[in-house]
């Protein structure tokens, strides 16, 4: 795969910089001053359990929140919240969900994915006038060599929705790629993927990486993550817990006492859960009395 628009940054710089990110819902804060760096040529995993605030993390690095607090900075330049302006920057990503266009062939798919980088207006596409000819063709053979590079020349012409569910997954894959990123990020990209599948997934993300792009990616395959990140940060109720290595990651306990529940000191969002638990007991009046340490049970023992 050649690279068209996208300028390689040196290996370990900072492609992307994500400081004091903060998102709140109301009285909900989902994201609570995360700070986050993708250096050029790593991939780099978010990982948390349920609802601890990957994707909405996401949403705030590609514009589509806008973070109550914190910024973020794509190659030095903070990024304003408008996603289009994101991808044309340079960070592209996919969904947890697919959002392929169903109806629409693979190559077509992918080529709307290339509308950031084609100059070409409506008029120049209307009228067919031949500046917009020439780049149509060079789109096509971009989104082609795409295809080649993600396994799906010869499904070019099928109707997206045709597809096998790890297809969808890795064309939806080239369309964010048809944008020439410098940074990728993907959310669950093996998200109901059996394991032949997962592992080609792994090995594509690899070889993306290899093409100069840094990749950021959520998922809950912890075998997965383990295996394809240089780099892996932990996210509970919102907050980063732990960042490191692998190994790092994988022998600190409290990570495992997230995952399973298991209460542990200074845990995020521990004082809240023990101000609610306290304000619960004393609506349900179990709550041990303030002033007097002999409780009623004790009284009728
Ligand atoms: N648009 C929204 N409005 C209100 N609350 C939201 C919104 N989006 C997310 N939340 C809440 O923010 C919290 C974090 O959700 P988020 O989807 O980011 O978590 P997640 O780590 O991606 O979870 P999962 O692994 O299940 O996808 C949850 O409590 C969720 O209900």
């Amino acid at each position: 795969m050649t690279k068209t628009a996208t300028t390689t940054t040196e290996t370990g710089t900072p492609v992307l910089d994500a400081s004091g990110v903060t998102m709140r819902f109301g009285g909900l804060t989902a994201v609570r001053n995360v700070d986050l760096t993708v250096n050029a040529g790593e991939i780099v995993g978010l990982i948390g359990p349920n609802g601890a605030g990957k994707t909405t993390f996401f949403n705030c690095l590609t514009g589509l929140y806008v973070p109550t607090e914190g910024k973020v900075s794509y190659k030095g330049t903070v990024l304003p919240p408008k996603p289009h302006l994101v991808t044309q920057a340079g960070i592209a990503r996919t969904f947890q969900n697919i959002r392929l266009f169903a109806n629409m062939t693979v190559l077509e798919n992918v080529l709307v994915g290339r509308h950031t980088r084609t100059k070409e207006g409506l008029w120049s596409a209307l009228l067919r006038l031949p500046g917009y000819k020439k780049a149509e063709n060079a789109s096509r053979e971009r989104a082609m060599e795409l295809l080649e590079f993600i396994g799906l020349q010869d499904k070019a012409d099928h109707l997206a929705r045709n597809l096998p569910y790890g297809d969808q997954r890795k064309l939806e894959i080239a369309r964010a790629l048809a944008s020439d990123p410098g940074l990728l990020l993907l959310d669950e990209p093996t998200a109901g993927m059996n394991p032949q599948e997962t592992r080609v997934t792994e090995e594509l993300i690899f070889a993306i990486r290899d093409q100069g792009i840094a990749v950021l990616v959520i998922e809950h395959d912890m075998r997965f993550i383990f295996n394809l990140c240089d780099r892996v940060t932990v996210l509970v109720q919102g907050e980063k817990l732990v960042e490191g290595t692998a190994d790092v990651v994988q022998g600190d306990e409290r990570v495992v006492a997230a995952y399973l529940g298991t209460p542990f000191e200074g845990a995020p969002g521990a004082e809240e859960v023990a101000e609610v638990e306290a304000a619960e007991a004393e609506a349900a009046g179990t709550a041990p009395a303030k002033t007097d340490t002999t409780t009623e049970e004790e009284d009728t023992r």
